[in-house]
């Protein structure tokens, strides 16, 4: 029986690395995927990992149908024997319907990885309805850290280290950006309750305020 599985985790916690591994296993079996993606920060088409590892992907565009593409590409007599989706939570709700409609009405198992939850910390509707549709919900193992060691859960977004709130939902933005630009960091729930960055959290070390004052 297929399925419609939705790997997800915070950022940088190896999603995109499961998928590149699914896609070489079947591959190296003689099986073929169609791989979809959105918005990958290695550019339109790509499916990226940290590790380094790289594939070409459909870049999903607004309103795509992804049920009709495959109907197309099967009917063509091309052939797809499992479905990737990348960075799953950038997808409309309308097009995670679509997938769940590929592992009933054709019988592929459809893998979509993603994040969960904004850097407000609010479901993307894409994954909101990954939830409530898949066949299974895998949250992954190799768990991304906070500063302070616990296991990260949310995604804060940052501004120089500084954690902020407002802003667009979507942001395509990386783990490791400069001290000025856009950037993530992930963070335990009580570290995102008080927006206490990496950087912040130094800097208030460093503060004479919390410093112990000496008697006398
Ligand atoms: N230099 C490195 N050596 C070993 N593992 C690394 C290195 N850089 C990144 N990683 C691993 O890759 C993970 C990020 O993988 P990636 O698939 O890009 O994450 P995601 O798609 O979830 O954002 C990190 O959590 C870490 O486990
Ligand atoms: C939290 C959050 C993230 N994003 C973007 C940033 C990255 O481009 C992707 C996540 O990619 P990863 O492979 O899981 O690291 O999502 C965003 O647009 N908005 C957010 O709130």
């Amino acid at each position: 029986m297929s399925e419609l599985v939705f790997f997800c985790g915070t950022m940088d916690c190896g999603k995109s690395t499961l998928a590149l591994q699914i896609e070489h296993n079947r591959s190296a079996r003689g099986l073929v995927g169609m791989i979809f993606t959105r918005n990958d920060r290695a550019g339109e088409g790509k499916l990226s990992s940290r590790l380094g590892l790289v594939t070409d992907a459909v870049e999903v565009e607004d309103g795509a149908d992804l049920y009709a593409h495959l109907v197309d590409h099967l009917s063509q007599g091309r052939r797809a024997d499992y479905v990737i989706a990348d960075e799953a939570q950038f997808l409309a709700p309308e097009q995670i319907d679509q997938l769940a409609r590929v592992v009933d009405d054709l019988d592929l198992d459809v893998y979509a990885f993603g994040i969960t939850t904004d850097f407000r910390s609010k479901l993307f509707p894409g994954s909101q309805r990954l939830v409530e549709l898949a066949d299974r919900v895998e949250v992954l193992q190799v768990e991304a850290l906070c500063w302070c060691g616990a296991r990260a859960t949310h995604n804060a977004r940052t501004v120089g280290g500084v954690m902020v709130v407002e802003g667009a939902q979507v942001v395509v933005g990386d783990v490791t950006g400069s001290a000025d630009e856009i950037g993530y960091e992930v963070l335990c729930r009580r570290h995102h309750r008080r927006r206490m960055t990496a950087a912040t959290a130094r800097a208030a070390a460093l503060s004479p305020d919390v410093l112990p004052v000496s008697p006398g």
